[in-house]
């Protein structure tokens, strides 16, 4: 049996009169990488927002890893171990790289403010295992070899693993990724499907958001699909692929 790592059931999140998300439940099991589709509208981002505390639902229950998360703000969801991406990259862009994963880092950091201002031993081995961690992180999504460049000179792929890792950086047993392949060619891509395929094997639960409807069904362990707020089907990739009402939800919005 696999075993849940997040729940959420009857999640509702309105916008005045529109309902962006209609009682929306499913479950998320501990190693899977879990895609979330949809056309354009559907609910997606919305969806990732509540799952990150940036938004607060009106309805719902929301569980994740024995933690109670529903209308929790965003440092305590990450804190439970919930991390993410988003869509517009949002890094800090007169930052080196170091010092945007160095920052994502200190979510984790034990020592206390006197620690710091004082530079005790204990906060000054605690700042150099964070510089040591975030290197380690920069090497692992492949782009230590742009450590000290600013942020904002980097590549459009290196940006996008630069925020993985800033994300990573935060330990999280679930790392939420809104969009991570827009805007990439098809060889970044393809590198990017080899990191997150890497990170679910060391044991990182996955959620994405994705329009490249191929890289979701090579990708995805389990898919749920979006339409107007609902959710019109969940399954493995080859029974989305087939799901009538899937199709349908594509098609309407292919001719709208
Ligand atoms: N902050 C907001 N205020 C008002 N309406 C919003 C807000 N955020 C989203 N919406 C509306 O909620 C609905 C769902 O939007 P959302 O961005 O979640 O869809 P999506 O599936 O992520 O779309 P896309 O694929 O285009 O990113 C849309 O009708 C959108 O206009």
């Amino acid at each position: 049996m696999s075993e849940t790592l997040l729940s959420i059931n009857g999640i509702v999140k309105r916008f005045g009169g529109l309902t962006a998300l209609n009682e929306v439940g499913l479950s998320i099991n501990k190693g899977e990488i879990y895609g979330l589709i949809g056309p354009n509208g559907a609910g997606k981002t919305t969806l990732f927002n509540v799952l990150t505390g940036l938004y607060m639902p009106d309805e719902g229950q929301f569980n994740f890893d024995g933690h109670n998360l529903f209308r929790v703000k965003p440092d305590r969801v990450v804190k439970a171990g919930i991390a993410r991406t988003f869509q517009n990259i949002r890094l800090f862009g007169e930052m080196t790289a170091l010092e945007n994963v160095m920052v994502g880092r200190h979510t984790r950091s034990k020592a206390n403010a006197i620690g710091a201002v004082f530079r005790t031993p204990a906060a000054k081995r605690e700042e150099q295992e964070i510089l040591q961690k975030s290197y380690d992180l920069l090497k692992y999504v492949g782009i230590e070899d742009v450590i000290d460049e600013q942020a904002c000179n980097l590549s459009y792929g290196h940006q996008r693993r630069l925020e993985i890792a800033r994300a990573l950086a935060c330990e999280p047993k679930l790392l939420a990724l809104d969009e991570p392949a827009a805007g990439m060619n098809p060889s970044e891509t393809e590198g990017l499907k080899e990191l997150m395929s890497k990170i679910r094997d060391d044991g990182v639960t996955i959620l994405l958001i994705e329009h490249d409807v191929k890289l979701m069904m090579e990708l995805c362990d389990r898919i749920a699909v979006l339409d107007y707020g609902q959710k019109i089907a969940e399954g493995l990739p080859e029974e989305i692929r087939t799901n009538p009402r899937v199709i349908e939800a594509y098609l309407g919005a292919a001719h709208e």
